[in-house]
């Protein structure tokens, strides 16, 4: 798939006079293809939502180029396109927010409307629209409350509704679900998972939890210090993240670390081998370590399992401990890759180690 935004070498710098300068974001490179739902995670201070106010040139960078839907948007250091081309750039990317930001003397439908104030609809075609948009989001019932007589999640649909009233191809999700409790999270998350299907919506998901990544996204990138410290397809960072803080951010895979430090890697007989087997639970079936025993006659012993679901996939990573001769332990990775698993050889240079 293209990429539907490209941010190259982008930085910005927040320099108040006197002040010492702030490098909010320092040299990332960040690629969305289009369709995907791609998780940006770090912690308060990261540099997370200077980095996606860039993509709209609501922040402008202070060096790099940001290109979005085939347009350079700004590029040595400058903006590259007219202000009229950046509204219309800008429709095509709706935002929504940790605190909702919808007009409280307004109805639910007049919020919706309100995005599309700039048209040429006609009122009964804004009628209609709006509540389409409201059925999409499950609130068409809502149409005449106000935005205080709903709840949470209720008011973050609208919000939805309202940022996708301009049929935009990129959501930007800022926060969106922090002020939720985790059923209207969840219930969120879906939402826009749905969204991302039926309308492939291309979504940026800025978040500092990471159970909403691995329930919705497909990619990831962890942000520290202004920097992308580590990115990729979701499932290949939260099973072997390499860096201390995406080892965090990954609270899934810490209980397998924690296993694996209590077992001693520096003892292990000449004749003995660590593996790390990740595989989709669905697609295979069979006992992994069954057909070990079986095939190559080696000793198994699991050290460490669990299933996970990501996306909607369930993928299940084990430790396992063989036992054979050289030959045989070199045919484990051939046999298990034949299979549709994922293996991994850890020796004593690290755990992590590919
Ligand atoms: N307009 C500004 N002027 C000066 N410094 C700023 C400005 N906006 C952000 N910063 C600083 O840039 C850094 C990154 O902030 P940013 O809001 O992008 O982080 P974040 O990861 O989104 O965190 P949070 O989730 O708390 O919003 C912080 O140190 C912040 O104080």
């Amino acid at each position: 798939m293209a990429d539907i935004i490209s941010l190259d070498h982008l930085s910005v710098t927040f320099q108040q006079d006197k002040e010492p300068a702030v490098h909010a974001v320092s040299d990332v490179t960040l690629h969305v293809e289009k369709g995907d739902i791609f998780g940006v995670v770090g912690y308060s201070g990261a540099g997370k939502s200077t980095l996606v106010r860039t993509i709209n040139l609501l922040q402008k960078p202070t060096q790099g180029t940001v290109k979005v839907a085939g347009k350079v948007l700004f590029a040595d250091g400058q903006q590259q396109i007219a202000k009229k081309d950046l509204q219309a750039t800008r429709r095509n990317i709706g935002m929504i927010f940790q605190h909702f930001n919808l007009l409280n003397e307004n109805t639910v439908q007049d919020n919706v409307i309100f995005a599309l104030k700039h048209s040429d609809l006609s009122d009964d075609e804004l009628e209609n629209k709006s509540l389409k948009l409201l059925d999409m989001v499950g609130l068409k019932d809502k149409a005449q409350a106000y935005p205080v007589q709903l709840s949470g999640g209720e008011q973050q649909r609208v919000a939805i509704a309202r940022a996708l009233a301009n049929d935009p191809e990129i959501l930007i999700s800022d926060e969106a679900t922090s002020a939720l409790d985790p059923r209207n999270t969840n219930q969120i998350l879906d939402l826009l998972k749905d969204l991302n299907n039926k309308l492939g919506l291309t979504i940026v998901l800025i978040t500092h939890e990471m159970d909403a990544v691995k329930r919705v996204a497909n990619k990831i990138a962890v942000m520290q210090k202004g920097q992308i410290i580590e990115q990729g397809n979701l499932r290949d960072v939260y099973l072997r993240p390499k860096k201390e803080l995406t080892r965090q951010f990954v609270g899934g895979s810490l209980a397998a670390m924690e296993t694996l430090k209590a077992f001693n890697l520096g003892a292990l007989a000449p004749n003995e081998q660590l593996f790390q087997v990740v595989f989709s639970a669905a697609n295979v079936t069979k006992s992994v370590i069954l057909d070990l025993y079986k095939q190559l006659h080696v000793d198994v012993s699991m050290l460490y399992g669990n299933i996970e679901v990501l996306g909607n996939e369930p993928v299940g990573t084990m430790f396992i401990l063989v036992k054979g001769d050289p030959d045989q332990l070199n045919q484990v990775q051939t046999l298990l890759k034949g299979e549709n698993v994922e293996v991994t050889k850890i020796d004593d240079r690290g755990i992590w180690n590919d």
